[in-house]
């Protein structure tokens, strides 16, 4: 009887034992979700994965630099897919766009034209009337040695052509503001050139100022114009502005490479060119994460993606985007950057929000460097090559 008593006691012992061994695990779990809950407020992200809830998308990295490896095996590049149900969009050709796009210059513009155009309309110039046309110039930010000049040369002009000749002012205007303009300066870009290598674009500037936007554009343009085109994501600060840059390509049939969120934009680079490469494509852009010029370690970090990318191949072109209503301190800004990489072209964007047109005149005379393109717009086909006779011609708009 006591071995029976005895026996059921074991067995109740175990009994419970199990029992409160469960009850703990129980315990421990929920207290996990306390945890998370309470976590959440301090930025943790503690989650207990569902069973409904999708799969994790694996992250998308770029590999290690393999830069002593350049030998580029080829690949067949698969096109980007559109949305569903979206085809892919075919760009006009860049061929004549800022004339398409002059109204739009004009309408932004027409103070500066317009009171020239009136001033220089009066029958007898004075002196203050010449120094309401320098004035005008001047708060278009064309600067004050171009603003000398054009003035100097009107006052000479001027005197032979008879006041109240509405068309011949106007064009002596414009022949004006085109010499100042830079024409002679060569505008093409690497990317209108047949190499037997992708031409490579590196696109910099400061944060906001239209990168990725112009990168979007410029492929447009390219495919516009029959060019196989590979887009690199190497702004890796900010997802959004990979996926941003995805999207553009995605439009018009473009891939992306891009690189984990807060990943090496060298490497994203480097490995953008060298797919580039092995797809044979006509050209790789590349667009690198907005910089303040002032914070030397971003600055010197630019100098690497270009050196990085170099392991790879020539870098054709880099583009400074510069924000028009910024005015003078695109300037100073433009002056940082040729510092830390050679700058080749200038894109000067949102030219369509601001009367300083003349900024263009003060970013070429200041830095020696040729404002290559124009933006005009928010809209995909808003980007032109610069002209300076028609942008001259904008400038001054249809005459008074
Ligand atoms: N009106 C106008 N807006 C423009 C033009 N170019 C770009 N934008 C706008 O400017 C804003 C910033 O453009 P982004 O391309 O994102 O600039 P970003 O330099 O890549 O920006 P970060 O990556 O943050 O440095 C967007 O709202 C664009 O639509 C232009 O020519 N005209």
């Amino acid at each position: 009887m006591e071995f029976v008593i005895i026996a059921v006691a074991i067995v109740v012992v175990a009994l419970l034992a199990v029992v409160g061994l469960l009850v703990g695990r129980g315990r421990r779990t929920t207290r996990l979700d306390d945890d998370a809950a309470q976590s959440l407020g301090r930025g943790t992200t503690l989650t207990r994965p569902t069973d409904d809830a999708p799969p994790a998308a694996p992250p998308l990295t770029v590999p290690p630099l393999g830069t002593e490896d350049v030998a580029v095996p080829p690949v067949d590049l698969p096109p980007a897919q559109p949305e569903p149900g979206l085809v892919f969009e075919t760009p006009p050709p860049s061929a004549g766009r800022l004339v398409r796009l002059r109204s739009r210059l004009a309408r932004s513009q027409s103070s500066l034209g317009r009171g020239l155009l009136t001033v220089l309309s009066r029958e007898k110039l004075t002196e203050d009337d010449w120094e309401e046309i320098e004035e005008t110039l001047l708060a278009a930010d064309v600067g004050v040695a171009a603003t000398t000049q054009i003035v100097q040369r009107l006052r000479t002009q001027s005197l032979v052509l008879a006041t109240g000749d509405g068309p011949a002012l106007r064009e002596l205007l414009v022949t004006e503001l085109t010499a100042v303009l830079g024409p002679d300066l060569d505008r093409s870009l690497a990317t209108d050139h047949d190499l037997d290598r992708p031409a490579v674009v590196l696109v910099v500037g400061v944060n906001g100022a239209g990168k990725t936007t112009t990168c979007g554009k410029i492929a447009r343009v390219l495919v516009g114009d029959g060019r196989s085109v590979l887009l690199g994501a190497a702004d890796t600060f900010r997802a959004a502005a990979a996926d941003q840059l995805e999207t553009w390509g995605e439009r018009v049939g473009v891939p992306t490479v891009r690189g984990a969120e807060g990943g090496d934009p060298a490497s994203v680079a480097f490995e953008a060119v060298k797919t580039g490469r092995a797809a044979g494509v006509d050209a790789v852009l590349v667009d690198t994460a907005g910089r303040l010029h002032t914070k030397s370690g971003l600055m010197d970090e630019l100098g690497k993606v270009k050196r990085v990318v170099e392991k790879q191949s020539p870098v054709d072109e880099v583009l400074l985007v510069l924000d028009a209503t910024t005015g003078q301190n695109g300037v100073v800004q433009a002056r940082v950057f040729t510092e830390a990489v050679a700058v080749t072209g200038v894109v000067l964007t949102k030219l369509d929000g601001t009367a300083k047109g003349g900024i263009v005149v003060s970013v070429q005379r200041e830095l020696g460097i040729p404002v290559k393109l124009v933006g005009l717009g928010e809209g995909a086909d808003d980007l032109a090559p610069f002209e300076p006779r028609a942008f001259a011609e904008a400038l001054v708009g249809p005459g008074v």
